[in-house]
């Protein structure tokens, strides 16, 4: 389905929306577009302008050209008085950067509004905070005979990197990276998602209104391999990647970079873990349980999909977690009653009702969903799916082992501790786990002896901005947050003077 629409997203490369009519200005009219389609109509919002490997390689010139021309060495305090005026600039447009992202996601306005615009404001603020606070590390080193040495590391861009970003919290992941990198004065070249393009171009034009010099944020868009994420991970002008996306396509990005040795920053997928105690507040936990499996109808990497609960209150935690799922209103993202939006695409929904098959056949019971729900003539064109949740099934079970990324978890007992334990880390996956308990003692120890990047108690996605964020095994290589960007997106040279 189509809706008439002339709109084109384009590409931003060296300070300027590159015309699709003229391709990358060398005259060349034609090039190739993909349509943008609304999740929650499935109707096509706009066009999109696709980068061919001569426009990606004109990023990357003109990105090394900012460097050069100044950027690199721009002073700490210009450059993190020109993220706030982006920050602030953003919350000027705030509204326009809601309706882009769920033109895009089609998730709830709300949710729009209060987590992912809301979360680039705090971005840009954030690592301008981090970067003006950051000192230099040095040493005085005593050397025999009383002499000594002064060591110290002075910190320098990385270079021109490279933004490959995906499509569920476009905005949020996008400038969770794109603050760092141009507060610590890197010149960037960004690849949005094919799904969600249209809040990465329209940061473009906010940093170009508040003075980021030409070439320093480009904008490519189009698809992996064989398109400008392939293009732009495998030229030879980019000096990092920092990718958020699946694991697999991670895995494929370092195997494109490794021939150059370049620095890679990972955010991948999950297999995330609750672990729930028979000492919990039912009703608290399963406010918060239900948050962490169906927020942005699942596709948060940091969702929950394996419930595990100490026995004599597993029927308490999943009827309870059933009648959650019973009341999110799933319709128009325009609506202020709406909580849970579509899945990204057609395509990503087949790929969520094929575990609903394989949990069928694994002999899951469905406690709640297991469907398409129709919403009316409006909306049935959309990704739908319904909010569902099974019991029956073991760690054995793809349904349980692999990421699914929509709003399912299964729901599995357990009798002691050390068996939870076992149960949350029997994954190749270790990005997030949330514990559930009221003995704090015993959720110090269990979240700790969690293999994951990041353990909540008693909450989940609960954020500060300068903390280390990443996972391990399948889900991740490195940390961004805080001081561990600063690591990502510089270089130290270390200086030793003999005094
Ligand atoms: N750990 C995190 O912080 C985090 C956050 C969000 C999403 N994710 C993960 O991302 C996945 C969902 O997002 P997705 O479907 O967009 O992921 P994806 O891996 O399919 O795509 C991510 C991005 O990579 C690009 N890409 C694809 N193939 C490429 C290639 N060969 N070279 C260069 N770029 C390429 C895509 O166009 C997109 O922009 C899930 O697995 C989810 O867990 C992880
Ligand atoms: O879908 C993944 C969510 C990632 C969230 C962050 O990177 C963050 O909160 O900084």
């Amino acid at each position: 389905m189509t809706a008439e629409t002339g709109r084109w997203i384009r590409n931003f490369v060296d300070g300027r929306f590159v015309d699709p009519d003229d391709g990358d200005g060398d005259g060349r009219a034609g090039h190739r577009g993909f349509d943008a389609t609304d999740p929650a109509t499935g109707l096509v919002h706009a066009r999109v302008h696709e980068a061919d490997e001569a426009l990606v390689d004109r990023a990357v010139t003109a990105a090394r050209r900012a460097l050069r021309e100044g950027w690199a060495d721009t002073a700490v305090r210009e450059r993190t008085e020109l993220l706030r005026r982006a920050a602030d600039r953003i919350e000027e447009r705030f509204d326009e950067f809601v309706a882009a992202e769920i033109a895009d996601t089609g998730k709830p306005v709300t949710q729009a509004r209060e987590l992912d615009v809301a979360r680039a404001v705090a971005n840009f603020r954030a690592f301008a905070d981090v970067v003006a606070a950051a000192g230099q590390e040095s040493f005085l080193t005593d050397l025999a005979g009383g002499r000594r040495a002064l060591n110290y590391a002075v910190r320098k861009p990385l270079g021109v990197v490279a933004v490959v970003v995906p499509w569920n919290l476009p905005l949020l992941l996008l400038t969770w990276k794109v603050a760092p990198a141009l507060a610590c004065g890197n010149a960037v070249v960004v690849k949005p998602s094919e799904e969600t393009p249209g809040t990465a171009a329209l940061l473009a034009e906010v940093l170009a209104e508040v003075g980021l010099p030409a070439g320093v944020y480009n904008v490519v868009h189009g698809f992996g391999g064989g398109s400008a994420g392939g293009y732009l991970t495998a030229h030879p002008g980019i000096d990092g990647v920092t990718f958020t996306g699946s694991s697999a396509t991670g895995a494929q990005v370092m195997r494109t970079v490794a021939p150059r040795v370049r620095p890679v920053s990972f955010e991948l997928g999950g297999k995330n873990a609750a672990v729930v105690f028979d000492d919990v507040d039912v009703d608290e936990a399963v406010t918060g349980l239900s948050r962490s499996v169906f927020a942005n109808t699942g596709q948060v990497c940091l969702c929950t999909e394996r419930v595990y609960v100490q026995r004599s209150v597993f029927d308490d935690i999943a009827g309870g977690l059933v009648e959650r799922a019973g009341r999110l209103r799933l319709g128009d993202p325009l609506s202020e009653e709406t909580t849970t939006g579509p899945l990204i695409s057609h395509a990503h929904r087949d790929k969520v009702l094929g575990y609903f098959d394989l949990a069928e056949q694994a002999g899951a019971t469905v406690l709640t969903g297991g469907q398409v729900p129709r919403l009316g003539a409006d909306l049935d064109g959309g990704s739908w799916i319904e909010p569902t949740l099974w019991t029956g099934l073991t760690n054995a079970d793809r349904v349980v082992r692999e990421e699914i990324f929509g709003p399912v978890a299964a729901l599995i007992p357990f009798d002691t501790e050390e068996e939870a334990i076992g149960l949350a880390n029997d994954t190749d996956y270790g990005l997030a786990a949330s514990v559930w308990t009221n003995d704090l003692r015993r959720g110090h120890r269990v979240a700790q002896a969690m293999n994951v990047g990041m353990a909540w108690v008693n909450t989940w996605f609960l954020r500060d901005l300068r903390s280390p964020f990443g996972g391990v095994g399948l889900s991740g290589l490195g940390r961004e947050g805080g001081e561990s960007s600063l690591h990502f997106y510089t270089e130290p040279t270390n200086v030793c003077v003999q005094l």
